[in-house]
């Protein structure tokens, strides 16, 4: 991808975009009928949620994502190109779709700061093919945004992404990218006092019987004794009514409030519906080619007291249940990422995740990516892992199919974005929630092995259920 340092705010300055996008088209031939060129700029700080409220059409397919303790985040908006696909290529075609973008794209400006240069956002379902009729995302979705805003502590980036084509009005696109620069540019920070500490008077019911839920894992313990699977993760899915309409922004700020350690992410299909989350899961971050993923499976609520927290956290990290089912998903992790030709690294025991109203077990592992691997391929590799799926993966995947009587859709399925170097984040997108209006459908799911027991997991998916529950508003 060809990269011009250049030391004028482009997007500021209508003359000098017109006359680098007028040299830009001029450049087009029969062969090449479009282009893309990708602007960043380097912006004073602006919060990324700020500029989805304000500036985002709730109609416009949008990506948001940030860790509040690691101050990062970004929003991005708008589509210069899209792809669809499904089936099991899905990632390999993601993959080929990004490659021939990036070698039709000039990326100019500050391309040295973090998050600058173009990014692609993507998304998948949880099955490789989503065969139901309401599906709201397709199986595998990619986007190259018209607008990005990151931040990370505090530089903030602001990319504006532009499509070059024979038909293009200069004069026009150059003043609204102007005038969009500028609305973002002076985003002011959220109105704090909009957050008024109202609870919504939430209807829930079960999408399925919970009945249904304790007979399945019944059934799954005898395939675990019968030594066909060790490990299935059953989910449970409910569906939420509110008094009036969701607020998203809200919703997604007391996300971020409740979880400073977990993603919280936002993804809009266009039409109305948001998929929104806290995952505490990290699938991979790939920086210069260092690769971190993390295994977290084995859960335990929090404690009231520091005692009776300590007690819980001893109890989870003592628990052969637990740490079975922890140790089943750091070794097929460890198994994928050496089938990859990487030597991954990690301690040789869990430590704790603790959340706000949860902890887990974690490992996290690392390793050096050999050249030549791209994030897709990992990701293909990887997904879905057996904190969300089980082992063996065939199996407990038509088990899933078998025992959830609903659409998994996006839930438990990656999401994330990839830049033009090859560096890439991608979460598994549990504790989340669909919304649409006044409706959102959650779902949780709880890893069954020998020694589960119906009634805790239950108990353990309506803890992590709680987690999305109690910010929705
Ligand atoms: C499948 C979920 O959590 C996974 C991640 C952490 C702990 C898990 C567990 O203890 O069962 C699950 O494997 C979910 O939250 O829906």
């Amino acid at each position: 991808m060809p990269i011009i340092q250049h030391h004028v705010n482009l997007i500021q300055d209508c003359q000098e975009l017109n006359q680098f996008l007028s040299a830009c088209k001029q450049t087009l031939s029969e062969k090449r009928p479009s282009k893309i060129v990708s602007i960043s700029w380097e912006a004073k700080s602006i919060d990324p949620l700020a500029v989805l409220d304000r500036i985002c059409h709730p109609n416009e397919i949008h990506f948001y994502g940030e860790k509040v303790n690691q101050e990062e985040a970004i929003a991005a908006f708008g589509t210069v190109v899209k792809f669809k696909v499904a089936g099991t290529h899905r990632f390999s075609q993601v993959q080929q779709f990004i490659e021939s973008c990036l070698a039709n794209t000039t990326a100019i400006g500050a391309l040295d700061l973090p998050f600058s240069g173009p990014h692609f956002f993507c998304n998948f379902t949880f099955f490789d093919e989503d065969n139901h009729n309401d599906s709201p995302f397709p199986s595998a979705m990619v986007f190259l945004p018209k607008w990005q805003i990151s931040s990370q502590k505090n530089r903030c980036i602001i990319i504006s992404n532009i499509l070059i084509d024979r038909n293009l009005n200069l004069e026009r696109t150059c003043e609204s990218i102007w005038e969009k620069y500028q609305l973002i540019k002076l985003t002011k920070s959220l109105n704090l006092s909009n957050f008024a500490n109202y609870k919504l008077t939430l209807q829930t019911k079960d999408v399925t019987d919970r009945k249904n839920f304790y007979s399945s894992v019944l059934s799954a313990l005898e395939l675990i004794q019968q030594q066909q699977i060790s490990k299935v993760v059953l989910a449970h899915a409910i569906d939420v009514r509110a008094p009036k309409p969701f607020n998203l922004i809200n919703s997604l700020h007391n996300l971020r409030q409740k979880y400073p350690d977990c993603q919280v992410f936002s993804l809009s299909n266009g039409k109305g519906k948001n998929f929104i989350g806290a995952s505490p899961e990290r699938l991979i971050k790939i920086q210069n080619l260092e690769l971190k993923t993390d295994a977290l499976a084995g859960s335990a609520p929090r404690g009231k007291t520091l005692i009776e927290d300590a007690y819980f956290a001893e109890k989870l990290l003592t628990s052969k249940k637990d740490r079975t089912e922890h140790q089943i998903v750091s070794d097929f992790i460890f198994q994928r990422l050496s089938n990859l030709g990487l030597t991954p690294h990690k301690l040789p025991i869990p430590s704790l995740l603790k959340l706000s109203n949860i902890q887990h077990l974690w490992t996290p592992i690392q390793g050096t990516i050999p050249i030549g691997i791209h994030p897709l391929e990992i990701l293909a590799e990887l997904h879905p892992t057996p904190a969300v799926a089980g082992v063996p993966r065939d199996i407990a995947l038509k088990q899933i199919r078998r025992y959830e009587k609903f659409n998994r859709s996006v839930y438990a399925a990656p999401i994330g974005w990839i830049d033009h170097q090859g560096n890439s984040e991608f979460i598994v997108g549990i504790r989340s929630a669909l919304i649409e209006s006044d409706r959102a459908r959650l779902w949780a799911g709880a890893g069954i092995v020998a020694g589960s027991d119906p009634e805790k997991e239950l108990a353990e998916i309506q803890l992590k259920l709680q987690a999305l529950l109690k910010a929705l508003v």
